[in-house]
């Protein structure tokens, strides 16, 4: 397991820091296939991940809901046949928390 997905998530509310260069040059070690993107102005983290078949994209789209209402912290998530985008970022803060890094981490192990 890695040591971002053990940790906890914060609450999140409106005045929590956004991540610094720094934090994400340390988190993204752990989560080194995640993307980095800017939309709509908003930094976000994503990553796509491939499956055989339209059934196992759908099983994987379910274990990411599990885990995002677990630390009621959600992702955006695009489900194709043989793929499914995910997408974390804080909506409150407009911007990427170490909620989004934890939970990519977490995204990973429900991957395998
Ligand atoms: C009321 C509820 O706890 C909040 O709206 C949560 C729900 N899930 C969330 N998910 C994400 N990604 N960002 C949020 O700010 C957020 N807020």
């Amino acid at each position: 397991m890695s040591q971002l997905s053990a940790q906890q998530c914060e609450a999140c509310s409106v005045d929590a820091p956004r991540v610094t260069e720094d934090d994400i040059a340390e988190y993204r070690k752990e989560v080194p296939e995640w993307q980095i993107i800017e939309r709509d102005g908003i930094m976000q983290l994503e990553r796509t991940f491939t499956f055989k078949d339209f059934v196992q994209a759908l099983d994987f789209t379910q274990r990411v809901g599990d885990i995002a209402e677990q630390a009621d912290h959600h992702p955006a998530i695009l489900t194709e046949y043989g793929k499914v985008t995910v997408t974390w970022w804080s909506h409150k803060i407009k911007g990427l928390h170490k909620n989004d890094f934890i939970l990519a981490a977490r995204t990973d192990e429900v991957a395998k």
